[in-house]
């Protein structure tokens, strides 16, 4: 596996070793040991969970808080999203910076997302199958988030916005402005 560092501190982009042949593809989607090597970050998984999406979905920008605060290891199984972060760590030297890249099936590349950053992603394909590991487990009543189209975040999630759906929950998240001051 190959590692590189995004522009937000603590935020890596994965690319697994894939293994092709006449019957498809092989690789190993996590390997705590390698990961370790390679990231130098010491975690454990608690959670994996999967959603799937139509085209023009956005799902964001969503963190849980506190004790609840989740690390997140991002793929997609099918399709092609573009993953959107943002570091609300402020006391990171890359707070309130936000960072996108394009996850695909036939990429197979994974997106590291600390705690403390939150996250997004708008299905820019018909079909997502969208996996991820989380290190820490759900817990409702620590769910927050972000307007995914905040107005200072002026996220580009490259959907035409009369084919966006969005959950009413998402719907009603605080802007950032709002988030900040509360
Ligand atoms: C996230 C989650 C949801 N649920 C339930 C709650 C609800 O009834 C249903 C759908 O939940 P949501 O609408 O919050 O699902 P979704 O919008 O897909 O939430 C996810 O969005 C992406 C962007 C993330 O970063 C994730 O951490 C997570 O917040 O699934 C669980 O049981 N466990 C979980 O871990």
């Amino acid at each position: 596996m190959t590692v590189k560092q995004s522009p937000l501190k603590g935020c890596f982009v994965i690319e697994p070793q894939v293994f092709e042949d006449e019957r498809g593809s092989f690789f190993e989607s996590f390997n705590q040991k390698s990961f370790e090597e390679n990231t130098g970050i010491d975690i454990e998984f608690v959670q994996d969970n999967q959603s799937v999406s139509q085209y023009g979905t956005i799902r964001g920008l969503h963190f849980q808080t506190g004790d609840f605060a989740q690390a997140k290891l991002i793929r997609v199984a099918k399709g092609k999203v573009l993953d959107v972060v943002v570091d609300m760590r402020p006391d990171s030297e890359t707070y309130l910076k936000q960072f996108s890249y394009v996850l695909t099936g036939e990429n197979n590349h994974q997106l590291f997302v600390p705690r403390g950053f939150a996250h997004g992603f708008a299905c820019l394909s018909e079909d997502v199958i969208f996996v991820y590991k989380c290190d820490n487990y759900y817990h409702k009543a620590s769910e927050s988030g972000i307007l995914y189209n905040d107005n200072t975040l002026n996220i580009d999630w490259q959907i035409p916005k009369q084919e966006q759906i969005v959950s009413e929950k998402d719907q009603n998240l605080p802007t950032l402005e709002t988030y900040l001051n509360s």
